[in-house]
């Protein structure tokens, strides 16, 4: 296994390998950090992310669980990106690479959410392909809730055309959730929109497929939104857009014993 030695120790990295394809990966919160095909880096890191391996990492595709969002008195968007996972596997290969993560239950994240579980998080690299597949266990012996998120962060302007977003319509969270149509171009103004559904969208070379996801959440703080974010440069904002395979608009129930994926796979063309 090799560590990669250009990330902050705290977080524990990783690289695969697939042909001239990689990708970096870190313990700490189960994240893929950086993903480069076809020669150019297709992911978001700040470089102002928190490097102490106790907080949110900015940047690459953090994942969101038990609970997307905010609660009061909780850590925004669960435990599960502030924990560090245990890496199971990491296979290079020509063709295909994949690494394997696992997270379960501890005090701590059983003193925030009293419930056993087990997330895996399988990793797969192919030329020109990053498939990521979130997989939730619930290991107890009662049923629990949850919402989740792949919150993938790309490297790409936010006023990136997306087609298929064009009139759909979707929930604002930064007006109370009122229903809106989708227009485009973004940027430069913030955007934090829940769109009901959505298993694919085209963005600048780049295909998405979400599955298991009941909408698909996207992203950008803008220039006001990125001077109050200390992880984010001032006009970084310009750099990224985040489209978030997510579960998001109704809790999903998973009884004891029972298991659920949810997932993003992203492809050049
Ligand atoms: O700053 P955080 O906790 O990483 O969240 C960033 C954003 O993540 C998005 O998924 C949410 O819809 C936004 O409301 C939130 O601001």
């Amino acid at each position: 296994m090799s560590s990669n030695p250009t990330y902050p120790s705290a977080w524990h990295c990783h690289t695969l390998q697939c042909g001239p394809d990689s990708l970096r990966l870190c313990e700490f919160g189960g994240q893929v950090l950086s993903w480069c095909s076809a020669g150019k880096e297709r992911l978001w890191l700040s470089p102002l992310a928190d490097d102490s391996g106790s907080k949110a990492i900015r940047g690459g595709v953090p994942l969101c669980f038990p609970w997307f969002g905010g609660r009061p008195g909780l850590p925004s968007h669960g435990f599960a990106r502030t924990r560090r996972w245990q890496l199971l596997r990491l296979e290079q290969g020509e063709q295909q690479a994949q690494a394997k993560l696992a997270f379960s239950e501890d005090d701590h994240t059983l003193a925030l959410w009293p419930y056993r579980f087990q997330l895996t998080l399988t990793v797969t690299l192919r030329p020109g392909e990053l498939d990521l597949a979130l997989t939730l266990h619930n290991t107890g012996t009662e049923s629990w809730d949850f919402t989740a998120a792949l919150h993938t962060y790309l490297g790409m302007a936010p006023d990136t055309p997306l087609p298929e977003l064009v009139g759909r319509h979707y929930f604002d969270k930064l007006s109370d959730g009122q229903d809106k149509e989708f227009l485009q171009p973004i940027a430069p103004n913030p955007i934090d929109a829940i769109v009901p559904g959505l298993g694919r969208i085209d963005a600048a070379g780049l295909s998405l497929h979400n599955h298991g996801s009941d909408a698909t959440v996207v992203w950008n703080p803008g220039p006001s939104g990125a001077k109050a974010l200390a992880d984010v440069p001032d006009a970084a904002f310009a750099e990224f857009l985040c489209l978030e395979s997510a579960v998001a608009l109704q809790p999903v129930t998973l009884a004891a014993g029972a298991q659920y994926q949810l997932g993003q796979r992203l492809r050049l063309g």
